[in-house]
């Protein structure tokens, strides 16, 4: 293990911009996910945000703050989720820590990250959380996996449209795909909103909002499945 980096515990910034925070083990599994993170980059070269403050705002906040309805009002509903190209376990890893009911299958195609991301479920003790090397794009058309999730997250794997196309076969009726997306644009709602279309999906809100340090610009796309 590296030398201890302590995560800052940003608890009035959880409070004023989620009314939300984590409790004392939550904070400790974030703490341990940072350190395990920044150890696994020396082998896997996972993540270029590995400064303790960036790590909060860009990893941690920005994971949470994209179901932020959940941890507002689901926090016991046994809600079964996904995250598709989740990498180095993001935004999946903070929602299953965050939201212990919630059961969440980390889904990526690079071998070498999910044999990772097994040694961090592991050494993190969460029993929340199954991970699966597959193409989002083949998973989808599996009949154990196509229509039975209520809820599938996304963050920088490819265009909203393609995020439309790997989410919304995965969700059951009425489920909830959240892209999370930086800058958005008029083109960019263009094409998603008919990809959209033909998968009986509809653009339930965007949620725009910038995060509490950098400012930076973030939406976050939510699509239901009808
Ligand atoms: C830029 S990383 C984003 C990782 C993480 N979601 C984040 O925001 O930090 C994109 C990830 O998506 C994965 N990926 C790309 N296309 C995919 C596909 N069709 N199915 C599953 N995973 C895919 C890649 O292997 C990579 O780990």
């Amino acid at each position: 293990m590296c030398d201890r980096i302590s995560l800052p515990e940003m608890t009035d910034l959880w409070q004023k911009t989620m009314n939300w925070q984590p409790n004392e083990q939550q904070q400790q599994q974030f703490q341990q996910l940072y350190e395990l993170i920044l150890v696994g980059n020396n082998q896997f070269n996972l993540t270029r945000i590995t400064e303790p403050t960036e790590f909060w705002e860009k990893h941690l906040w920005d994971s949470l703050r994209g179901i932020l309805p959940l941890l507002e009002n689901k926090q016991d509903t046994a809600v079964k989720a996904i995250d598709i190209g989740t990498g180095a376990g993001f935004p999946g890893i903070p929602i299953a820590i965050s939201l212990p009911a919630t059961t969440v299958t980390l889904l990526d195609s690079t071998r070498k990250k999910i044999t990772f991301l097994d040694t961090v479920i592991e050494q993190l003790n969460i029993s929340n959380v199954q991970t699966l090397t597959f193409r989002a794009e083949i998973l989808s058309k599996q009949p154990e996996h196509r229509q039975t999730y209520d809820l599938a997250t996304i963050r920088a794997v490819g265009s909203a449209a393609i995020c439309a196309e790997y989410t919304l076969p995965l969700l059951k009726s009425g489920g909830l795909a959240v892209l999370y997306r930086g800058n958005w644009t008029e083109e960019e709602k263009i094409s998603l909103q008919s990809t959209v279309e033909k998968l009986d999906g509809e653009v339930a809100s965007i949620d725009s909002f910038t995060t509490p340090l950098s400012q930076s610009v973030r939406h976050c796309i939510n699509l239901k499945k009808l």
